[in-house]
C-alpha cells in the first residue's frame, strides 16, 4: 500500500495517457458497440474485480437492454508491475451455464487473466463468451486471447487510474496515467 504522500508523489510525476474527456468518449463508443452486438442476447455480464469496478459502474447505465449482472475476482499482479500466478478469489458460478456471457475488464495486458476466465466460463457451460476491455496494452507480443470489444489502445507502460491501481492507490482517478520511467 502507498501512503497518502507517496500516492501524491506518484501522481505528480506521472504522464497523462488518456484524459477524462477521452475516457468518456471511449465509454460511449464501447457501450454503443456492445449494444449493437448483444442487445437481443440477454447476456450475463461478469465484472472482474477489482480493476473493472469503475469501467463496470460507468458502462452498465449506458446499456439500455435486459441483462443480468454478477462478478468474479481474480488477480495476478498484486502490488507488482509484473504479472505472476493467477489467484482466484471468486470463481465464476454455475449461473453461467447456458448463458451468453460478457466479461468486463479494465485492461488486457499479456492476456493470461482473460484467457483463464474464458476457459473457466466455457467449462461451466456458457453458450457464448464475449469480452470487453476498456484498454488493450500494445505489448509487441502475441496474446492468448483478443477481446471482442476494446475501448482504447495503450502504450507498453504500467498505467493507473480509471480502476487500475499503483500499489493499491489511485483506482479512483477519472483519467489514465503512466508511471514515469
Ligand atoms: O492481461 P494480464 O497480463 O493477465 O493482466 C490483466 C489483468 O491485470 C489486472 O488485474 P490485477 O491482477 O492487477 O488485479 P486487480 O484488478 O485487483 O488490480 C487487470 O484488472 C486484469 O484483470
Ligand atoms: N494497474 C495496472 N494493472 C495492470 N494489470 C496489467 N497491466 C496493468 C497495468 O499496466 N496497470
Amino acid at each position: 500500500m502507498l501512503d497518502a504522500n507517496k500516492a501524491l508523489d506518484v501522481l505528480n510525476n506521472a504522464e497523462l495517457i488518456a484524459s477524462s474527456e477521452k475516457v468518456s468518449e471511449t465509454l460511449a463508443q464501447i457501450a454503443s458497440e456492445i449494444t449493437v452486438a448483444l442487445s437481443d442476447k440477454h447476456p450475463l455480464v461478469l465484472s472482474v474485480m477489482g480493476g473493472a469496478v469503475v469501467f463496470t459502474g460507468q458502462l452498465l447505465p449506458k446499456l439500455s437492454f435486459p441483462l443480468d449482472f454478477d462478478y468474479i475476482h481474480v488477480t495476478r499482479y498484486g502490488n507488482n508491475t509484473q504479472g505472476g500466478l493467477l489467484d482466484w478469489k471468486v470463481m465464476p458460478r454455475e449461473n453461467v451455464a447456458g448463458r451468453v456471457v460478457l466479461v468486463l475488464d479494465d485492461i488486457l495486458d499479456e492476456g493470461h487473466t482473460l484467457a483463464a476466465i474464458r476457459e473457466k466460463v466455457l467449462s461451466l457451460g456458457a453458450s457464448a463468451f464475449y469480452s470487453a476491455v476498456f484498454t488493450d496494452k500494445q505489448i509487441g507480443k502475441q496474446k492468448p486471447i483478443q477481446a471482442d470489444f476494446v475501448g482504447m489502445q495503450l502504450p507498453n507502460k504500467y498505467v493507473f487510474g480509471f480502476g487500475m491501481d499503483v500499489q493499491g492507490a489511485w483506482r479512483n482517478l477519472p483519467a489514465i496515467y503512466a508511471m514515469k520511467e
